[in-house]
C-alpha cells in the first residue's frame, strides 16, 4: 500500500470511506462497539494480519503455555508484518485481555501500524503510553488464558461483527474502524479523499449561512463552484 493511499484514507475518515463502500453495495464494513483506546490518538491505516481466539478451556489454557515459542498469542506479536494492523477476533469478549502493554510495546518496536480487537486490553494506560494506535471495546484486565484460546493466525476472522480477510485494509479513527476489501482500496481512497475535500468547501459554505439543499449532497452546479474554489487556491481555508 502506497503512502498516498494511506494519506487519502486517513484524510477521508472512516465514516466517509464507509459511504464509498456503501455506494458499491457493501453495508457491513464498520465495526460495532470498537473505539479508540485514547481520545486524540492518530488514525490507524494498514493491511490486516489476523489472530483468532475461541473460548478457553481450563486443561489447555494455562499461563505457563506462554513460555513456549509456538504459542500463537505470542507468535502473532512476533510475526505480524511491519506496517500491518494486528486484528484480533476475541469473540467480542472482555472477559480476558486481547493484549497487554508488553505485547503492544513489542508491536510498536517491530514497526506494526497498530492493533484492533473486539475485546479489550489490559494495562490499558501503559498500552496507550506506547503510542501504538489501538482500538478496543473496553478494558479487559484479566489474563488471556482465563477466557480466550488462540487458534489461528492470518486467516479470515470476524471482528466487531465485520468480516476481515488478511490483506484487507483497516482505517481506524475517532469514529471507529472500517474494513476496506483489498481490491477496492485504491479507488475508495481516491474517492474518499475527493469527498473530504468537497466537504471542506461545503463546510465553509455552511458557515456562511448556506442551506444544505444544492450543496450537500453536491450537485453539478455546486461541484462547478467547488472546482472554481479549488482553482482559486481554496480561499477561506487555513
Ligand atoms: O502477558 C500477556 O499476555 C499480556 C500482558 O500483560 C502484557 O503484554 O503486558
Ligand atoms: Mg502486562
Amino acid at each position: 500500500m502506497t503512502g498516498t493511499v494511506r494519506d487519502r484514507l486517513a484524510r477521508a475518515g472512516s465514516a466517509t470511506v464507509a459511504n464509498m463502500l456503501l455506494r458499491r453495495g457493501l453495508r457491513n464494513v464498520l465495526m460495532t462497539g470498537v473505539r479508540p483506546l485514547t481520545a486524540g490518538q492518530r488514525p490507524l491505516v494498514g493491511p490486516a494480519y489476523t489472530l483468532r481466539f475461541i473460548p478457553a478451556r481450563e486443561d489447555l489454557d494455562i499461563l505457563s503455555g506462554y513460555a513456549s515459542s509456538d504459542h500463537l498469542h505470542r507468535r502473532a506479536v512476533e510475526e505480524c508484518p511491519p506496517g500491518a494492523v494486528l486484528v484480533i477476533d476475541a469473540l467480542g469478549s472482555t472477559a480476558a485481555a486481547s493484549m497487554g502493554d508488553m505485547m503492544a510495546a513489542r508491536l510498536k518496536r517491530r514497526g506494526v501500524s497498530g492493533a484492533v480487537t473486539d475485546g479489550g486490553y489490559r494495562d490499558s494506560a501503559a498500552v496507550a503510553r506506547t503510542g501504538l494506535p489501538c482500538f478496543h471495546r473496553d478494558n479487559a484486565p484479566r489474563a488471556t488464558p482465563v477466557a480466550l484460546h488462540p487458534v489461528a493466525l492470518d486467516e479470515p476472522v470476524g471482528c466487531g461483527g465485520v468480516a476481515v480477510y488478511p490483506g484487507d485494509v483497516l482505517l481506524g479513527d475517532a469514529d471507529g474502524v472500517v474494513v476496506v476489501p483489498r481490491h477496492l482500496v485504491a479507488e475508495v481512497a481516491a474517492e474518499g479523499a475527493d469527498a473530504a475535500a468537497y466537504e471542506e468547501f461545503a463546510a465553509l459554505q455552511i458557515e456562511r449561512g448556506r442551506s444544505l439543499f444544492g450543496l450537500f449532497p453536491g450537485t453539478s452546479e455546486s461541484r462547478q463552484e467547488y472546482d472554481t474554489w479549488v482553482a482559486a487556491g481554496r480561499p477561506g481555508l487555513e
